[in-house]
């Protein structure tokens, strides 16, 4: 008994034909005739994609095929730069000038091949449609370039809704929440490193009556110069608050009680009485103030505020218009 011989045996044309008329890539041979190209196979699906048959494509020239010059230079260029080359290509290509209606894109390997005879060039293709993969490829990335940009937007939302959470609508200035935040913070840290904390709170003098007299808008614009005023007048590190009505906190940390008083001496000689000028109205304000200091006036938010309440409140009976360091009860 013979056993059946190893390796590929020499198969019919038939069924070689018969193979490649089940792929779905165009696969097809052509051959160089000086400078040009005579199509001597096609499959099955390439002839479809021609809107031919394989016997009435295959044997022609490729100039025939392809009668627009600008469409036949740019394949048969492809071509010639196979051939130079003298390896395999692989490129990617477009039916633009083929179909009037819709573009396909093309995967595409060419190799070049000597014939049997040594003196004839072939070209063996083989070309996959890519159109489907290409465009899901750029609405995932269309997808990506959405959805990076909505991140974008919802981070932006995210920062502005966490900032207006911390701040006065009216002046921008901290509010009160963010203020006691900050202190009870800042107090533990200067118990830790031992340095001094000092509140200053700030208050218009005759408020309500400006606003009886002017209007409450008049009134907010006040607020807001005065505001603009307090936080240019102050440095980095200091937390300027808007406590209540035309009440202002600031915290200063590192600055001794003498220290502030220095500071918003200085304040006032540049801002008390401020001058505010608004159209057709001149308006001259003044303000008192009160000062406490941790950890010699209270080692909690709740002692050096009221310490701090209790220095404006002596400023206030006392006149207005002044400054009030807190005096500890005898
Ligand atoms: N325009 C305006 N007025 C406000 C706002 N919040 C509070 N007020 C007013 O501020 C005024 C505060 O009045 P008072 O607490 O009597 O203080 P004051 O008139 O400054 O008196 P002294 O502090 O004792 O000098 C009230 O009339 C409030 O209506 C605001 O956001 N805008």
């Amino acid at each position: 008994m013979t056993s059946p011989q190893n390796g590929p045996e020499s198969l019919d044309r038939h069924l070689l034909t018969g193979m490649m008329d089940i792929m779905t890539d165009h696969v097809f041979i052509l051959r160089r005739e000086g400078p040009r190209y005579r199509l001597v196979y096609c499959n099955q699906a390439m002839a479809n994609f021609m809107r031919q048959r394989p016997a009435d494509l295959c044997g022609r020239r490729l100039d025939e095929i392809v009668p627009d010059p600008k469409l036949y230079q740019r394949i048969a260029g492809n071509y010639d730069r196979v051939l130079e080359a003298g390896h395999i290509l692989r490129f990617e290509e477009t039916t633009e000038g083929f179909e009037a209606n819709q573009v396909r894109i093309f995967d595409t390997c060419l190799s070049p091949m000597p014939g049997t005879d040594g003196d004839a060039l072939y070209i063996c293709g083989i070309s996959r449609d890519t159109t489907a993969r290409r465009e899901a490829e750029l609405a995932l990335q269309q997808a990506n370039e959405t959805l990076e940009t909505q991140l974008a937007e919802n981070q932006e939302l995210h920062r502005q809704l966490e900032e207006e959470a911390i701040r006065d609508p009216l002046t921008n200035l901290f509010n009160r929440r963010y203020f006691l935040e900050s202190l009870t913070r800042e107090l533990s840290r200067a118990h830790r490193e031992t340095y001094p904390v000092t509140l200053m709170m700030l208050d218009i003098d005759h408020f309500k009556e400006l606003n009886d007299s002017h209007g409450h808008s008049v009134g907010d614009q006040v607020l807001v110069e005065v505001s603009q005023r307090l936080c240019a007048g102050m440095r980095k590190e200091d937390v300027v608050c808007r406590w209540g009505g035309e009440e202002f906190l600031i915290m200063m940390p590192g600055l001794s009680l003498a220290d502030a008083h220095v500071r918003i001496m200085s304040w006032r000689r540049d801002h008390s009485p401020m001058a505010v000028q608004l159209p057709g109205l001149s308006l001259a304000i003044s303000f008192s103030s009160g000062l406490a200091t941790a950890p010699h006036h209270g080692t909690t938010t709740d002692d050096v505020i009221n310490a701090t309440d209790k220095a404006l409140y002596e400023a206030k009976t006392n006149g207005r218009n002044q400054v009030r360091l807190y005096r500890q009860p005898a």
